[in-house]
């Protein structure tokens, strides 16, 4: 019974195969599509299946819904062609892309790279079943390796599987690690001081090209698991090397552990291993963050899944460069030039594991700050304004990426035209009070409460047009001091007047003292000639603020408040809150250009 399924499977999809060559409209292809041609099949005779079919004839329609309806976008025919490859060989761009984009879809989505199976004709590209030692960790670090010279005179240090020569690590790559230590290490800020950690010594090309720099690593780290290369490593005196410090374990074994990172993170991490298979190498990835010292760190790795096939090489190298991006490393790509052996004298008597000519080196860095984005989303915490003639009486009060609020002020604490938000406002009585006599419109100026209940949302119930109001988005605030408003506000009054004097007794009354930063946040003050002093709490790494607050005062401030023929000026009995105020700072804040 199942044999006669499988023969009707096999005349289906063979009909399938050859409507498509024949050039037979979309229309007939759905149709057989229809009744259940399946679209998995491979051709006896060659091993090509339907998406290979469509780009011989090169009916990017078809492409598209051969993929669609699941064509298989990896599937090798017997001379170990992909589809992508057919596309590429007619140097077919867009139906090669349409291709190439589903596969990486496939990959991303469904995490089949950690996945797929040996006997998978993809297996040229990963093996992750293979519990041989070539793929399988385990049995690689259970097997016994070789040093040799071969044939051609390269060093190769190999490994036998099953009757076969494998290259664990060839001499032939010695301008691919060449080119990596420059690219990583030539330009970088601390070149003189470098700290380096290598993952995988194999032959030790690359730990070479690290110690002959200019300035060799003030510190190297090689992380070396296999106990025959730890042999070869003694034997070569790498553990009698100045700077040089090896643990003899997996990578696995001490990412997270306190030996690693025992003088700080990394100025250069690389990592080349053998038998780990790609997720091994994205777990790799999610610990870049923790082990990359700042942002002028780099990180590269050799890449060289697929490469024994353009398309498959694309793919992986495309989703690598996706993953890196997922954890906040940008990365740039450089070819080496690999074709000049002669390849024949390059495998010897090995198996084959790169027949590309061009090897694709990345170099990944933490992606600067986007300073704009980071400041609108958490940096500036709450403006306070106070005026000298009121001390320590805090006369408005706003704020932005402060998940925390302070606890409302207690009744009668603050002046009533503060801030509603850290008021003991009550709802209904703002409701019923809106529009008092004093001239201020806002709710926020009707507050005589005693419920205590916090307003912990946006201040502004009103709003001027085009102008959203912030949403205090940032992260766990870290200048909650717990304390109620009123309490808070005079804190940083006495902050501010204590460090302002101190700054004028230690260096002399022309001194202004202007900021200042702790692990936690930034303080910023700017004093008006007519007494005011704008404070605003920010994150500890932002630049200088002194403008934003001048801005402010200039724009705003003098225009709804000390312009505004309804707003008495008494901010020593009001406070000067306003909704048109209040609503301009917003955009204002917002409207920096270097929020842009
Ligand atoms: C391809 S070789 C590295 C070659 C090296 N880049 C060079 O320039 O010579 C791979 C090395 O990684 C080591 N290795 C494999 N899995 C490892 C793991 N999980 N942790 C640390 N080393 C590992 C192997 O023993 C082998 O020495």
């Amino acid at each position: 019974m199942d044999d006669e399924i499988d023969t009707i499977a096999a005349q289906l999809g063979e009909d399938l195969i050859n409507k498509i060559l024949g050039n037979e409209s979309i229309d007939v292809i759905l149709s057989c599509l229809e009744l259940e041609a399946p679209i998995w099949y491979q051709s006896a005779a060659e091993g090509i299946s339907v998406l290979h079919a469509a780009a011989y004839t090169r009916n990017h329609d078809l492409v598209k819904l051969l993929i669609e309806k699941g064509a298989v976008w990896n599937a090798v025919d017997y001379l170990k062609n992909t589809a992508g490859d057919i596309c590429l060989s007619y140097n077919d761009d867009a139906i090669y892309k349409e291709i190439r984009d589903a596969g990486i879809r496939s990959e991303l989505l469904l995490g089949l790279l950690e996945k797929k199976p040996s006997s998978d004709p993809s297996a040229l590209i990963l093996r992750a079943e293979d519990i041989t030692a070539s793929g399988s960790s385990d049995a690689f670090l259970n097997s016994t390796l070789k040093y040799t010279v071969d044939e051609t005179g390269q060093d190769i240090c190999m490994l036998n599987v099953e009757g076969e020569d494998i290259g664990v690590m060839m001499g032939w790559e010695r301008n691919i690690m060449d080119e990596t230590v420059h690219r990583l290490c030539d330009r970088h800020p601390n070149a003189a001081n470098l700290k380096v950690l290598n993952v995988g010594f194999g032959l030790g090309i690359i730990d070479s090209f690290f110690q002959n720099l200019a300035q060799p690593p003030a510190e190297h780290v090689i992380i070396e698991a296999h106990p025959d290369v730890l042999k070869f490593m003694r034997e070569k005196g790498w553990y009698d090397r100045k700077g040089v410090r090896i643990l003899e374990g997996r990578w696995q074994d001490f990412i997270e552990g306190p030996e690693l990172l025992k003088s700080g993170g990394f100025d250069i991490v690389y990592t080349d291993t053998f038998s780990e298979d790609y997720g091994a190498l994205r777990q790799f990835f999610e610990h870049l963050p923790d082990i990359l010292a700042d942002d002028e760190s780099c990180f590269s790795f050799f890449n060289g899944l697929g490469a024994t096939n353009a398309f498959f090489y694309d793919i992986y190298t495309r989703i690598s460069e996706i993953h890196l991006a997922d954890i906040g490393l940008e990365v740039t790509w450089a070819d080496v030039d690999v074709s000049f052996d002669d390849k024949e004298g390059r495998w010897g008597e090995t198996r084959e594991y790169f027949s590309l000519p061009l090897y694709r080196l990345p170099i990944g860095k933490m992606k600067a700050i986007d300073f704009a984005s980071w400041t609108t989303s958490m940096t500036i915490h709450s403006l306070y304004i106070y005026d000298r003639q009121a001390h320590c009486i805090c006369v408005y009060y706003q704020d932005w990426h402060r998940t925390k609020r302070p606890k409302p002020a207690v009744e009668g604490g603050i002046l009533p035209a503060v801030s509603q938000a850290v008021s003991a406002a009550q709802q209904t009585q703002n409701d019923n009070n809106s529009g008092l006599s004093s001239g201020f419109s806002s709710p926020r100026n009707t507050l005589s409460s005693s419920t205590g209940i916090v307003v912990a949302m946006n201040e502004g119930t009103t709003q001027l047009p085009n102008t959203p109001l912030l949403q205090p988005t940032g992260p766990a605030a870290t200048l909650s001091t717990g304390l109620p408003f009123d309490e808070e506000a005079k804190l940083v009054y006495g902050v501010v007047i204590s460090l302002r004097n101190m700054v004028r007794k230690l260096s002399g009354r022309d001194e202004q003292f202007v900021n200042y930063r702790t692990s936690a946040y930034k303080l910023h003050l700017f004093e008006t000639i007519t007494g005011y002093r704008f404070v605003m709490l920010s994150d500890s790494k932002t630049d200088s603020l002194r403008f934003v607050l001048r801005q402010i005062y200039v724009g705003p401030f003098l225009e709804y408040v000390v312009r505004n023929p309804l707003v008495k000026m008494d901010s020593r009995e009001q406070g000067v809150d306003n909704e048109y105020f209040r609503a301009s700072v917003d955009r204002l804040i917002r409207g920096l250009s270097v929020f842009l």
